[in-house]
């Protein structure tokens, strides 16, 4: 390529050139020539700064997140459980895995104990549940039953629950303002929906449709008989009008949310070998961290007499942004009122063949559609494991040695827990025949994960610091301070 030389050397003055340029000294070439240098010196300068900033910031919040990775359990920290941690961050290093249903009727093989082969069966995708038979041997559910009859069971619910009066005494309550909070639909009127809803979730106490109306008519409370409570006619009960209706007509234990006893077998070193195994095989079916099952709530066993039942409930509660978890409490300090036991997993096992009913009902299993309070009609209330069972859409028969197990939860898409899925509500139908034994396995994970690599951490440190002694964080807090659901 030529290049026209004179054009560089001479200038044509161009004629829209500004008239200052003319006016202008002309710069010698060794001056341009020490600008550009100087400039270019500067330029360096300041990157070199920026990059040793850079480096500085990065060294020092590197060796903060390492040492905070989930679980560090090499690293010891001499902090104890008791002391507060806070403002810690840890980088997402553990995921849950989910197994897949692929369709109902669905049927994968799984390796769960030496020369053994399961089968599990997909039984619903609403919820995500599956049936392993022989998941248990007779002999280990022989072992189970007598371990927790050696034990001893107790009552799953109270009679008389305790401390509600005290409650509406302390906060002072207006009728208008207990309305209020008993008006889900916020709509001024209380549907029977709304005042069973409450009476079971408050009390324990099942009360039917058909009950209520009774109640109506005992206390001559729905005055227009519309079956709905509005505010003055609300207002006309006095504040334990219900309660103390109850009590002179008496309670049976059939007229509880749950009529069985139960008792809870730790699972950890120096336990039967049978209970051991047991939550080796959950850790291999579920195919979670072995750290997370065995951080989890000790082994729920359960007696339904004849006449026993539970009915419709979630083993889990929603996640709200102020929910606290049990087991997680204790890393966090918190004292939120919104406490539940995170069961991100529910593993039930049949410990014998019950002679009449007894089934485990999913209701909603697979439905197009939750809605909470439509579960409850007047012909139908399919929350009601007594009565109607049959009209729900999935049952499962108790079969010596077979497991069930569903994830209460969805997945966050990120590989952790998400919603909660609604549709795992259940129940245990009534017991017609014979003796009922279970047990539940509940896979304990807090929806926040920092919550619960905190957990962790701070419980690694602890066995750190006093190696061979049983966590003051793992199975006893579940005992202490569970939350019966
Ligand atoms: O007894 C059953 O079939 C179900 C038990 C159950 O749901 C529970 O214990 O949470
Ligand atoms: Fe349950």
């Amino acid at each position: 390529m030529e290049v026209d030389e004179s054009v560089e050397e001479e200038p044509v003055p161009s004629p829209v050139q500004p008239p200052m340029s003319r006016d202008r000294v002309p710069l010698q070439k060794s001056s341009v020539c020490s600008r550009s240098y100087f400039m270019v010196v500067m330029v360096f300068f300041h990157v070199y700064i920026i990059n040793v900033i850079a480096l500085l910031f990065y060294v020092h919040y590197s060796n903060g997140s390492s040492r905070k990775e989930f679980a560090s359990s090499t690293q010891h920290q001499h902090r104890s459980f008791d002391r507060p941690v806070s403002h810690e961050r840890f980088s997402r290093t553990m995921h849950l895995p989910r197994i897949e249903g692929i369709r109902v009727g669905h049927v994968q093989k799984v390796s769960l104990v030496p020369n053994k082969v399961h089968e599990m069966r997909t039984l619903s995708l609403k919820p995500l549940l599956f049936e392993i038979p022989g998941f248990l041997t007779d002999e280990e559910c022989r072992v189970v039953i007598q371990l927790a009859q050696l034990k001893g069971l107790m009552e799953s619910q109270v009679m008389v629950p305790e401390g509600q009066e005290e409650l509406t005494e302390q906060l002072n309550l207006s009728p208008e303002e207990i309305f209020n909070l008993l008006d889900l639909n916020q709509d001024n009127q209380l549907q029977p929906q709304e005042i069973l809803t409450h009476s079971r979730v408050r009390d324990g106490i099942w009360l039917t449709p058909e009950n209520l109306r009774e109640i109506y008519a005992g206390l001559h409370a729905d005055s227009d008989g519309n079956g709905l409570l509005s505010l003055e006619e609300f207002r006309a009960l006095s504040g334990d009008a219900f309660q103390s209706f109850l009590k002179r007509r008496g309670l049976k234990r059939s007229q509880l949310v749950r009529n069985s006893r139960h008792t809870w077998l730790y699972q950890g070193q120096g336990t039967h070998h049978v209970l051991q195994d047991l939550r080796k095989r959950v850790t291999l079916l579920t195919r979670l961290p072995s750290e997370l099952v065995e951080l989890s709530e000790p082994l729920q066993v359960v007696r339904y007499e004849q006449g026993g039942h539970y009915h419709g409930h979630h083993d889990s509660g929603p996640v709200y942004p102020e929910t606290t978890c049990t087991h997680t409490r204790l890393a966090t300090n918190s004292t939120s009122p919104f406490e539940t036991s995170c069961r991100y997993i529910t593993a039930l096992f049949y410990l014998n063949s019950v002679e009449g009913g007894g089934e485990t009902t999913f209701p909603v299993a697979d439905n197009r559609t939750y809605e909470e309070l439509s579960l409850i009609q007047n012909d139908v209330d399919l929350l009601d494991t007594r009565k109607n069972c049959d009209k729900g859409n999935l049952r499962v028969k108790p079969t010596k040695g077979t497991a069930v197990f569903w994830y209460n939860y969805l997945s966050d898409g990120q590989g952790w827990v998400g919603e909660q899925d609604e549709y795992s509500l259940h129940g245990g139908c009534v017991v017609t025949r014979g003796t009922k034994w279970v047990a539940n396995n509940w896979i304990n994970v807090d929806p926040d994960y920092q919550r619960q690599a905190r957990y962790q951490e701070l419980v690694s440190q602890q066995q750190q610091e006093a190696p061979g002694e049983p966590s003051k964080s793992s199975s006893s807090q579940h005992i202490d301070h569970h939350v019966e659901l």
